[in-house]
């Protein structure tokens, strides 16, 4: 196993307020790991550090043993909370876009999960549904080869009935030697494919552990623990 993401006291604030707090994480290949906690506690900020969008935190991150900067961003695919395309774009810009910027996209791959995902060629993106934007960016996001794949709340704007489409299409693609950080509160509709969870409160990791291990012993599922940590 490689390690891939290493996070030591990472802290970030806003202003007076503390978003982030001594966070220490080391996350290897062959993973695909859940991060979770309420609203505010900190995961699309954390996310966004790692992508290299806030510069303003205190401590040390490894990328895959490097400092975050040009190899960091060649190797990790990110699928932001929101979508980033331009409203003049048709989906065949944005497959080109992809096609330009990043040497390990597989344009094939990403042309048959638009088949299976019935988006057209030439359609222009702010013509999509939202849930149908999210998967158009999720279809890209996972026809890299990348090392590191980071998906900020991938099902959040699709269907129930779409939801096992998308986990599938994550389960399928992403290579076996990769690292897939998830985060989302949909916990219920994913925790099957979670190889190991992080639970963020409060900007603190108070729990990161190996799911079947957690599940074992706790004799529940992990939406129950986390109900179970987070009740208001
Ligand atoms: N640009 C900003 N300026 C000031 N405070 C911010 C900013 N972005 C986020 N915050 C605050 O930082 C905290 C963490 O927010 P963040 O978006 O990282 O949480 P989250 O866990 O991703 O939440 P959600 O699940 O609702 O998306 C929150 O208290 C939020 O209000």
């Amino acid at each position: 196993m490689e390690e891939l993401i290493r996070i030591q006291n990472l802290n970030k604030s806003y202003g007076k307020k503390k978003v982030l707090k001594n966070i220490n994480l080391s996350l290897t290949s062959g993973k695909i790991i859940g991060l979770l906690g309420p609203n505010g506690s900190g995961k699309t900020t954390l996310i966004k550090i790692l992508n290299g969008l806030l510069k303003d935190y205190q401590g040390e991150i490894l990328i895959d043993q490097q400092p975050l900067g040009v190899h960091s961003k060649s190797i990790i695919s990110y699928l932001p909370d929101e979508p980033y395309f331009e409203n003049w774009m048709t989906t065949t810009d944005a497959l080109n876009l992809f096609k330009d910027l990043y040497q390990d996209f597989d344009s094939g791959k990403a042309i048959s999960l638009m088949e299976r995902m019935n988006i057209e060629k030439n359609v222009k993106i702010k013509e999509l549904s939202k849930g149908m934007k999210e998967k158009f960016q999720l279809a890209l996001v996972m026809s890299r080869k990348a090392k590191i794949y980071i998906l900020d709340e991938p099902i959040g704007g699709v269907d129930p009935a779409a939801r096992d489409f998308i986990l599938d299409v994550i389960l399928k693609n992403y290579a076996e030697d990769a690292v897939v950080l998830i985060s989302t509160h949909l916990i219920a509709d994913i925790e099957k494919i979670f190889d190991e969870i992080i639970f963020l409160k409060n900007g603190e990791v108070v729990l990161h552990e190996d799911s079947e291990e957690l599940r074992t012993k706790r004799q529940t599922s992990i939406d129950e623990i986390f109900r179970e940590e987070f009740k208001c």
